[in-house]
């Protein structure tokens, strides 16, 4: 694959290792972040990331707070900016948006207050024409900074568009699969967080292996029962943005969202908790807007709402788990 110049939006930690990895395979990674003084920063010591220590820059990654002008030199743009920020940013790219500009993100979550997944708010903003793509699956972001071997996929409605885009970013260590299942990575991908808060209150708590097993298995059919929301299979969950990154942040305490559960079942209160972490935790969001679903179409996903209370109400971590105990007398979720 010839090298492509590569606009990453969104200088966080994810953000910064995509465009590490991608420089690295030779392509020409301008990597723009909002904040000046982190942008300068960057631009004196850049190996010295916050967040991924020891990550050097190639020289064929540079970095810029300046929007208007990286988007309108390029037609490759990677999204990396937390779900909250995320329609906005689109908004800030439009007018120098240009027909054919491939449009990818890897932002995991929904739309707070709207509940949208991240392909419908491109819709929304850019019309329904738009090159469009997602990049998700179990893929943290420390180690792929540190070349570990990572697979992922590109989902778009438009399989030539994932298939473009998997070919571009693919290299010895980072391997990509195109997948038509779109909406299915996207709710895997928010979803996963909400459950990783779960199986972190679980083991904070003490409850052990075989509770944050059943936790995830439990998690996966809930996965599955918002899928059908979206018209989407229960085969299309199995995969590596569904199953693969549900088990990868639930069981590795690299993950900020099993993290943020951890200190809870521990006693900690949230805002403490968000404090140490220091970083974004999208499944606090996730369990909002999942709760606001489970409402408006009468949605029984014990996990997520419960995680939800513990969250926003002060439900306390050891009384929900009680509660989800208490349901064992029902007959055992299935898939479909
Ligand atoms: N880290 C990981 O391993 C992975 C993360 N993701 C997803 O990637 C997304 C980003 O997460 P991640 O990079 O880890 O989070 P971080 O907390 O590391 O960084 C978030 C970044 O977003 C910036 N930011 C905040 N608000 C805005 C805004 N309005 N416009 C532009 N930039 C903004 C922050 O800048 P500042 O702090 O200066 O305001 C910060 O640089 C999330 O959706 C996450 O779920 C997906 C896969 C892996
Ligand atoms: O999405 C991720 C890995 O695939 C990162 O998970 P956390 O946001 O929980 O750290």
């Amino acid at each position: 694959m010839s090298p492509k110049k590569i606009a990453v939006l969104g200088a966080g930690s994810w953000g910064t290792a995509m465009a590490v990895m991608m420089a690295r395979a030779g392509h020409h990674i301008t990597l723009w972040g909002h904040n000046p003084s982190h942008i300068k920063q960057l631009k004196i010591d850049n190996s010295n990331v916050e967040f991924l220590p020891g990550t050097d820059f190639p020289s064929t990654l540079s970095v810029t707070d300046q929007l208007e002008e990286t988007v309108e030199e390029h037609d490759f743009l990677m999204l990396a900016v937390p779900s909250h920020a995320f329609r906005q940013t689109l908004l800030k790219c439009k007018p120098q948006l240009k027909k054919d500009t491939i449009v990818s993100w890897i932002t995991k979550g929904f739309e707070t207050g709207t509940g949208l997944l991240a392909h419908e708010i491109v819709i929304e903003t850019l019309g329904k024409d738009t090159k469009l793509a997602l990049i998700s699956g179990p893929s943290f972001a420390l180690e792929v900074a540190d070349n570990l071997p990572t697979a992922v996929v590109v989902a778009s409605t438009d399989i030539e568009v994932a298939t473009e885009v998997a070919d571009i970013i693919r290299n010895a260590n980072f391997l990509t699969f195109p997948t038509k299942h779109l909406a299915s990575a996207e709710i895997g991908g928010a979803m996963k967080n909400i459950l990783a808060i779960a199986a972190g209150i679980s083991d904070g708590l003490g409850y052990g292996a075989n509770a944050r097993a059943a936790l995830i298995t439990l998690g996966l059919t809930e996965m599955v029962q918002l899928g059908h929301v979206y018209n989407c299979s229960e085969s299309s969950f199995l995969g590596l943005a569904g199953v693969g990154d549900l088990v990868l942040t639930c069981t590795d305490n690299q993950s900020r969202n099993r993290r943020l559960g951890l200190q809870l079942g521990q006693g900690k209160k949230i805002d403490d908790a968000k404090q140490t972490i220091g970083q974004e935790v999208e499944g606090i969001h996730a369990a909002r807007e999942v709760h606001a679903i489970c409402e408006k179409w009468s949605l029984d996903m014990p996990i997520c709402i419960q995680t939800y209370r513990i969250l926003y109400e002060g439900l306390a971590p050891d009384v929900a788990v009680r509660y989800l105990l208490s349901r064992a007398q029902l007959a055992e979720p299935q898939l479909d």
